[in-house]
């Protein structure tokens, strides 16, 4: 997509608005040609070369009145350019969104989330930016248009002498962009990895703390600071050079008009009137051409922007940038949809064949694995540290993108197994639960709103309720940044909570119960027993109230089967699970 075509899309999300937008800096910038003319008007009128003869007064009235019309022109075009480039920045930034959460979780963002907040916040202001000065552009093109026709019917010579700069600045500003780009990219990129340390820092703070680490981090960031530092010097630097360029360019084309003036004036060819019209319009001529100038940069560097966000959609078509869609800036916002279940989404069997997946840093992972789930049923993978577990859930769910394999859902292939596994049909708690800070309810509900005793099923199948008696406030205890004000165990457990309030029909734990003392979690998958009606669970765990009542357990060894079956025959015949019973005990 090229930047022009991109821009383009984006300015027809709000057409009508941009128009406004266009007519009002039109009139912005061409409300000053009024005031010229009557000061030419006056000088002439001093001298005796006064086409029309008006009085003192009225000039003066003139003069204010097209003062107070380019104030006014000037509000509206605030409004309409704040309304503007608002609903162009909230609709780039609303698109990337929604990519970023329908993408697979590993693949969501392709840098750290700082990156990614930098891309939100800065390109798309680039882009607003850029796509607002066209407005400006086309205004001041406007006003070159009409004080060039009447400057040439004055003198086609002195004419020359003003524009003259305007290509100098044009050439030199096109010579340069390819170098402007470059270190603008480099200011960016370098601005990123600063934001994102901070957000590394921030979340990390613990093991920072624990591993000693403090004095290397804040080395790091030092680093990453100093090559920042030397990043926006360059940019900067170019960047008011070039700026210096366009207006000497001008002020050099100013000096020669006073030159040439003076000339003409001692030959009587040209009048104070004129003279005066001339550098009454010079001024803005030059203000053009240093806007000019500004925009043609803006231009360019929203290249850059353009491509640091298509780079956040990691090859998907990039027209996903730029498609239409309602912001619901007034009024009610929609409520969240319901996922509705239909019969198509009962499980009655899940077989999984050949599933592949190697992380391409390391090329481990897991290779060929095959399993089968039928309604009801209680699996258990187990497996030593390292073994495949996590990402065989994860594949299998689409959270990392399989690289070979087949999954069947009642025999019928799912293609897209990140929009396929989500509720009614899948919920999944991973090893570190993600919460928000937020209420404890918001943070199980994530939106919904669950009829009858939907919620208060949901908490106590996950062993939450004598917890929420000792919240301060219950449900409505707001727990925290990433919920830290509970204990792991309670983070856990408000994560199987969330799982559980949606009735899918296969729930997937990741070693839920690593934080849950043997009693609590014997309760929990007694209490899930119970509550279940025909979900299908599959459990990473390791423990015996888990492997105890596994209808079938796999055990992975190096990312492969190792052997599948019952815990009895199991414990006969499989070392590793030999091994990994015995440790438990
Ligand atoms: N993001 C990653 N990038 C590269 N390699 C990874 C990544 N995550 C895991 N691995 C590697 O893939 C293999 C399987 O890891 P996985 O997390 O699936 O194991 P696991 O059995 O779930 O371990 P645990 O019991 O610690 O959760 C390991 O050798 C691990 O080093």
């Amino acid at each position: 997509m090229t930047t022009l075509s991109f821009l383009w899309k984006l300015t027809r999300y709000r057409k009508g608005l941009f128009l406004w937008n266009a007519l009002a800096w039109s009139l912005i910038y061409l409300a000053p040609i009024v005031p010229g003319l009557i000061m030419k008007q006056f000088f002439d009128m001093l001298t005796g070369h006064a086409l029309y003869s008006f009085g003192i007064g009225a000039l003066i009235a003139f003069l204010l009145l097209s003062a107070l019309a380019r104030v006014g022109f000037i509000l509206f075009g605030f409004m309409t350019d704040v309304h503007f480039r608002f609903r162009l920045g909230g609709l780039l930034r609303r698109n990337l969104l929604k990519h970023v959460l329908k993408e697979p979780g590993a693949r969501a963002i392709p840098g750290s989330s700082g990156e990614a907040i930098s891309t939100f916040r800065d390109d798309v202001e680039q882009v607003e930016e850029t796509v607002s000065w066209s407005a400006d552009a086309l205004g001041m093109m406007l006003f070159a248009a009409v004080s060039c026709f009447i400057l040439i019917r004055i003198d086609a010579q002195m004419t020359l002498w003003v524009f003259l700069p305007l290509i100098i600045v044009v050439t030199v500003a096109q010579l340069s962009t390819a170098m402007l780009q470059k270190y603008r990219a480099a200011s960016r990129e370098a601005t990123s990895r600063v934001t994102g340390a901070i957000s590394e820092m921030f979340s990390t703070v613990q093991s920072v703390q624990v591993a000693g680490a403090e004095d290397r981090v804040i080395g790091r960031f030092k680093r990453l600071n100093a090559q920042r530092r030397e990043a926006m010097l360059k940019d900067q630097l170019f960047t008011a050079s070039l700026d210096s360029v366009f207006s000497n360019a001008v002020n050099l084309g100013t000096g020669l008009i006073l030159l040439l003036a003076a000339e003409k004036m001692r030959g009587g060819g040209f009048t104070v009137g004129d003279f005066a019209l001339f550098v009454y319009y010079l001024t803005f001529v030059t203000q053009f051409i240093q806007n000019f100038g500004k925009f043609m940069t803006y231009f360019k560097v929203s290249e850059v922007a353009k491509d640091r966000l298509l780079a956040l959609l990691q090859g998907a078509d990039p027209q996903r940038l730029t498609e239409h869609h309602p912001l619901y800036l007034r009024g009610e916002l929609p409520e969240p949809e319901e996922p509705v279940r239909t019969k198509k989404d009962r499980l009655d069997v899940l077989e999984v064949h050949g599933l592949t997946y190697r992380y391409p840093e390391t090329g481990r992972g897991i290779e060929g694995i095959g399993l089968r789930l039928e309604r009801g049923s209680f699996t258990v993978i187990t497996g030593r540290v390292g073994s495949g577990k996590t990402t065989l859930v994860r594949t299998l769910l689409g959270l990392l993108p399989k690289q070979a394999g087949e999954i069947l859902w009642n025999g019928e292939p799912v293609t897209e197994p990140s929009e396929f596994f989500v509720p009614p049909r899948s919920a999944y708690t991973p090893q570190i639960p993600r919460l928000y800070s937020d209420t404890l309810e918001n943070n199980i509900l994530l939106g919904i709103r669950p009829e009858g005793e939907r919620l208060r099923r949901a908490i106590r199948s996950a062993v939450l309720e004598e917890d929420l008696e000792r919240l301060p406030q219950g449900l409505s205890t707001v727990i925290g940044p990433r919920g830290v004000k509970l204990s792991g165990g309670q983070a856990q457990r408000t994560a199987a909570a969330r799982m559980f309030v949606r009735d899918a029909e296969l729930l997937v734990f990741d070693d839920l119960s690593s934080a849950l003392d043997v009693d609590t979690e014997w309760k929990l998958w007694e209490r899930l027993e119970e509550q279940r009606q025909g979900a299908a669970c599959l459990v990473i765990s390791h423990r015996k109230a888990a492997l105890m009542r596994a209808d079938r357990i796999i055990v992975l060894k190096q990312g492969r089967v190792d052997a599948a079956g019952r815990l009895e025959e199991l414990l006969e015949t499989n070392e590793e699970l030999q091994k990994l019973w015995h440790r438990e005990e």
